[in-house]
C-alpha cells in the first residue's frame, strides 16, 4: 500500500551537507501497524515527513497505493507529538473541522463525530475547549480528529511523547483499542522500544545517521493487548534484541562524534 523505494534525503544546513537518510527500503501493507524506532537524529521525522508530502526525498520514490506522493493529502491523517488542536474550536468542532472541509452532509458528520468521540472516550468532553484539557485528552482529540478524516493511513511522529508515564501506557492500550475497531493502516515513530513492541505487527529499525532500516522485525504477539504481555519472555526476548542493536548504533554514532572532536 505505502512503498518507499531508495529514498535518500540530504539538507543543506550552514554551507554543509547533512546525509539525513541513505537508500531507506520498506513497505506498509494495509491494516498493517508499523512502527519505526531508531537512535535520535537518524531521521524518523525526516522519513515521516517525505511520507506526508511536506518534505521532497532527494532521491527515490514514495508511492502510496501506486501513486508517487507529490504534496500533502487527505488520504494521510497526521498526529504529531506537539499538540494541535485548534484552539478556538471545541472537542466536537475539531473532530468535526476535516469531514465539514470535505463538505460531508451535517447528519453524517455528526454520526462520525460521534463514533470517534466513543471510541476515544471523549463524548462527555465534547463541549469542552482544548485549554479545558489534560495533555493525554488533548492527544486523544488530536486522534479522533485524524481518523474522523478517514485517512488511508495515520502517520504517528511521538504522539505520546510528551506525556506522563502513566498516561502514555494509558493511551496506548487506548490506540490499540481504537485500532482493533477498524485496523487502519500506521505508521508509528518512537524511540520508545516499548512502546514500538506493545503497538506494533512490524518494527522497523533504522541505524544512526545516515539513517538506513537494519533490521525488520515482525511481532508475533497474540492481540488484543493489554500491557500484562510486557512481561512476557517473548515480549522481553524481542525487547533485548532491539535495545542491542539501538545501543550499538548509539554508541557507534557517540564514537563517531569523539574522533571528530579530536
Ligand atoms: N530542515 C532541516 N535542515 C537541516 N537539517 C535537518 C533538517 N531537518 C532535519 N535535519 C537533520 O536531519 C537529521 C535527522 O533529523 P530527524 O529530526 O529526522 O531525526 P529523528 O530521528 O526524528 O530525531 P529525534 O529522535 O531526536 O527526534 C538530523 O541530523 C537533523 O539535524
Amino acid at each position: 500500500m505505502l512503498s518507499v523505494e531508495g529514498v535518500s534525503k540530504v539538507f543543506l544546513a550552514g554551507g554543509r551537507q547533512v546525509v539525513a537518510l541513505e537508500d531507506i527500503n520498506l513497505g506498509i501493507e494495509p491494516q498493517e501497524f508499523a512502527v519505526i524506532v531508531g537512535p535520535s537524529g537518524c531521521g524518523k521525522t525526516t522519513l515521516l515527513r517525505m511520507v506526508a508530502g511536506l518534505e521532497k526525498p532527494t532521491s527515490g520514490t514514495i508511492t502510496l497505493h501506486g501513486r508517487p506522493i507529490s504534496g500533502p493529502g487527505a488520504d494521510r491523517g497526521m498526529v504529531f507529538q506537539a499538540y494541535t488542536l485548534f484552539p478556538w474550536l471545541t472537542v466536537e468542532d475539531n473532530v468535526a473541522f476535516g469531514p465539514r472541509l470535505r463538505r460531508i452532509p451535517e447528519k453524517q458528520v455528526e454520526s462520525i463525530v460521534d463514533h470517534y468521540l466513543q471510541v476515544t472516550g471523549l463524548l462527555e468532553f465534547r463541549r469542552l475547549y482544548p485549554k479545558a484539557l489534560s495533555g493525554g485528552m488533548k492527544q486523544r482529540v488530536a486522534i479522533a480528529r485524524a481518523m474522523a478524516n478517514e485517512p488511508d493511513i495515520l502517520l504517528m511522529d511521538e504522539p505520546f511523547g510528551a506525556l506522563d508515564a502513566q498516561t502514555r501506557v494509558v493511551m496506548q492500550e487506548l490506540l490499540l483499542r481504537v485500532w482493533e475497531e477498524d485496523h487502519k493502516t500506521v505508521l508509528f515513530i518512537t524511540h520508545d522500544i516499548d512502546e514500538a513492541i506493545f503497538l506494533a505487527d512490524t518494527i522497523h529499525v533504522m541505524t544512526r545517521q545516515p539513517g538506513t532500516i537494519k533490521k525488520t522485525i515482525k511481532v508475533s504477539l497474540p492481540r488484543p493487548r493489554d500491557h500484562s504481555i510486557l512481561l512476557t519472555p517473548e515480549f522481553i526476548a524481542m525487547k533485548k534484541e532491539i535495545v542491542d542493536m539501538i545501543w550499538e548504533e548509539s554508541k557507534k554514532a557517540a564514537e563517531e562524534v569523539s574522533v571528530l572532536d579530536v
